[in-house]
């Protein structure tokens, strides 16, 4: 079965309510999906999965380091999957805007990015849902072929 990870920073439930709702729509969509916390989620791991979901909060400054730093560390690992990005904010939410950018600088495949300023309602959850299922159609589409190639490179 095709599965996904949803990766996120623990803060105060926002940003991990987000990846609950994109994590049920993937699910929706027929695949498997795991839920990691940023530590949980070792660099190997990327190797598993379909495609991943990572998500951050906007905490200022110091985040967007952390989260280029983490991207240093899964290194060519980002590679093995197509991911999306997300977050929760208040003012502007640079975090989602930083790791998406570092995301295409670094070439990996970017589906999607979305930031909400609350908990997710209404249209909001269905944006979420939306988020999930087309992470879902990528894990179950044309990216068999290069989990196939990194299973073996792991073997
Ligand atoms: C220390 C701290 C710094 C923050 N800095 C920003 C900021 O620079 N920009 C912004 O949009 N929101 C900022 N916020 C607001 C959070 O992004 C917002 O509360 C978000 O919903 C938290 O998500 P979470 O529940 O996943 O932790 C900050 C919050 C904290 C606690």
């Amino acid at each position: 079965m095709n599965s996904i990870a949803i990766v996120y920073w623990n803060g105060n439930e926002k940003t991990e309510t987000i990846g609950r709702m994109i994590a049920r729509g993937a699910a929706d969509s027929g695949v498997l999906v795991t839920i990691f916390t940023a530590e949980e989620f070792k660099p190997s791991r990327m190797a598993s999965f379909n495609a991943v979901a990572f998500g951050c909060p906007t905490v200022g400054d110091e985040e967007s380091y952390s989260f280029d730093a983490y991207l240093d560390e899964l290194g060519e690992h980002l590679h093995e999957a197509p991911v999306a990005v997300f977050g929760s904010y208040e003012d502007a939410g640079d975090a989602v805007d930083v790791w998406e950018e570092s995301m295409v600088n670094r070439g990996v495949e970017l589906v999607s990015a979305i930031k909400l300023d609350n908990f997710p309602q209404g249209a909001q959850v269905e944006r979420c849902m939306a988020l999930g299922a087309k992470l879902g159609s990528f894990a179950k589409s044309e990216e068999l072929d290069s989990y196939e190639e990194a299973q073996m490179a792991l073997a």
